[in-house]
C-alpha cells in the first residue's frame, strides 16, 4: 500500500475579524500518498492557500490533525490541544520546501547566494554549501547563471531560482503555491515540466495549487476540487476528466464536461425511443481505432457523434465522444459489451446528470 506523506483529518480554519468570522477551511480531510503530485483546485477565495499552509503549520487549524512523514504536528479536538515542540516543528518545516507566484529572490545577492541562504542553518561547511547549491542550480537547469543577480534572469529562471532555493534542505514535499500564474504560457510549461521531473527524479511528492486545470492536467495525478472552504470533489485525474459529478469540476475541466451542458440544451429532447447518449472516454492506443465503423458493421447499431475532444493528460492523449447510440436495446447492449472489452469508458448521460451538470458555463 502506498505511504501516506500528508495526513490533513477534518480541518478547521476560522479567521475572527471584527463583526465577521470567515470559516476559511471547513472540515477538510486530505491525504497525500509520498510520490503523488496532487492538484488543489479552485477558484480565488475557496481556501486552498490557506488549507497548504496548515500542512506545515504556518497557519495553525482552529481544529484538525496535522500529520506529516508519520508525525503528529498538531492535534485539537474537543479536550485538547496538542502541538509538536517549536524545535521539532522547525527541522520538520526545513523537509517541505514552498514556493509562490512570486518568487521572492533577495535582489542584492546572486543566484547562488539565493540558494546558499537557504542552507545557513544546515550544519554544512561554506565550501559544502557552495557545492551544494550549485548542483541545485544544475538541477534546475541554471547552470552557467549561478552569478547572475535575480534581474537579469526571466521570470522562468527566478522561479527555478526559487525552486532549487526551495529544494535546498532536501525536503520530501514541495508545495507550489500558484508558482506558475505569473508566468506566460511557455514558461508555465518548463516549470510544470520541471516538477514533474523532480518529482520522477527525486520521489517528490508535490501540493499543486492553482487556479489552472491545464497544470493539473499536466502533471496531476490526483486532483482535489475547493469551493466556499470544503473539498467538494476528489479523485484521480482520469477519473474527475471522464466522469465529474460537481458543477464547479465541469467548470473548471471545460472542453467535453462543457458539452453535457450544450446536451441539455439541444440534444435530449430530440431523443427516438430506441436513442440513447453516452459519453465514451478512451486513451492509449484506443485512440485512433475506428469503434464506431465496427458497431454499426458487427451490432447494427448507429452510432452518431455529437461531441468529440482530445485532451492530454499528463502527456496521455485521452479522448472523449458524445455520441447517439441508435438500434434496438439488444444490439446496444452487445455493443456496449464491445465497447467495454475495447477498454472504452462508457458513461450514460441521463437526464438526472444533464439536470445536475446543465448549467454549466
Ligand atoms: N489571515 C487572514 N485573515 C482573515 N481572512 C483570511 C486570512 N487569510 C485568508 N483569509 C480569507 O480566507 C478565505 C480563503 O482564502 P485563501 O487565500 O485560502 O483562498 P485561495 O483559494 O488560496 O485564494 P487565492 O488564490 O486568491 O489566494 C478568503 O475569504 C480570505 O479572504
Amino acid at each position: 500500500m502506498s505511504e501516506e506523506i500528508i495526513k490533513l483529518d477534518k480541518i478547521n480554519v476560522t479567521f475572527e475579524q471584527k463583526n465577521k468570522r470567515i470559516d476559511a477551511v471547513k472540515e477538510v480531510t486530505l491525504h497525500v500518498n509520498k510520490g503523488d503530485i496532487y492538484g488543489v483546485v479552485g477558484y480565488s477565495g475557496a481556501g486552498k492557500s490557506t488549507l497548504v499552509r496548515v500542512i506545515n503549520l504556518l497557519q495553525l487549524p482552529t481544529s484538525g490533525r496535522v500529520e506529516i512523514g508519520g508525525a503528529v504536528l498538531y492535534q485539537k479536538d474537543e479536550q485538547t490541544e496538542n502541538i509538536i515542540d517549536t524545535k521539532t516543528l522547525r527541522e520538520k518545516r526545513r523537509k517541505i520546501g514552498m514556493i509562490f507566484q512570486h518568487f521572492n529572490l533577495l535582489n542584492e545577492q546572486t543566484i547562488i547566494q539565493n540558494v546558499a541562504f537557504a542552507l545557513k542553518h544546515s550544519g554544512l561547511k561554506e565550501k559544502e554549501i557552495q557545492e551544494k547549491a550549485q548542483n541545485l542550480l544544475n538541477l534546475v537547469g541554471l547552470d552557467g547563471r549561478e552569478n547572475s543577480y535575480p534581474v537579469q534572469l526571466s521570470g522562468g529562471q527566478q522561479q527555478r531560482v526559487a525552486i532549487a532555493r526551495a529544494l535546498a534542505n532536501d525536503p520530501e514535499i514541495l508545495i507550489s503555491d500558484e508558482a506558475t500564474s505569473a508566468l506566460d504560457p511557455k514558461n508555465t510549461i518548463q516549470i510544470l515540466d520541471l516538477l514533474k521531473d523532480l518529482n520522477a527524479k527525486l520521489g517528490l511528492t508535490v501540493v499543486l495549487i492553482t487556479h489552472e486545470m491545464d497544470a493539473v492536467k499536466r502533471i496531476a495525478n490526483k486532483v482535489a476540487v475547493m469551493d466556499s472552504g470544503e473539498i467538494v470533489e476528489r479523485g484521480d485525474l482520469l477519473q474527475i476528466f471522464t466522469n465529474a459529478k460537481e458543477k464547479i469540476t465541469r467548470e473548471f475541466i471545460g472542453g467535453s464536461a462543457k458539452a453535457i451542458a450544450t446536451l441539455q440544451d439541444y440534444q435530449l429532447a430530440k431523443l427516438q425511443q430506441d436513442e440513447q447518449i453516452f459519453q465514451l472516454t478512451y486513451s492509449d492506443k484506443n485512440v485512433s481505432e475506428p469503434i464506431l465503423i465496427r458497431l454499426y458493421k458487427d451490432f447494427g447499431v448507429e452510432a452518431n457523434i455529437i461531441y468529440s475532444n482530445i485532451e492530454v493528460l499528463r502527456g496521455t492523449p485521452v479522448g472523449t465522444l458524445f455520441v447517439i447510440i441508435k438500434g434496438s436495446l439488444e444490439n446496444q447492449k452487445q455493443a456496449l459489451e464491445y465497447l467495454k472489452s475495447q477498454r472504452i469508458i462508457i458513461t450514460k448521460i441521463s437526464e438526472q446528470t444533464l439536470v445536475e451538470g446543465g448549467s454549466a458555463k
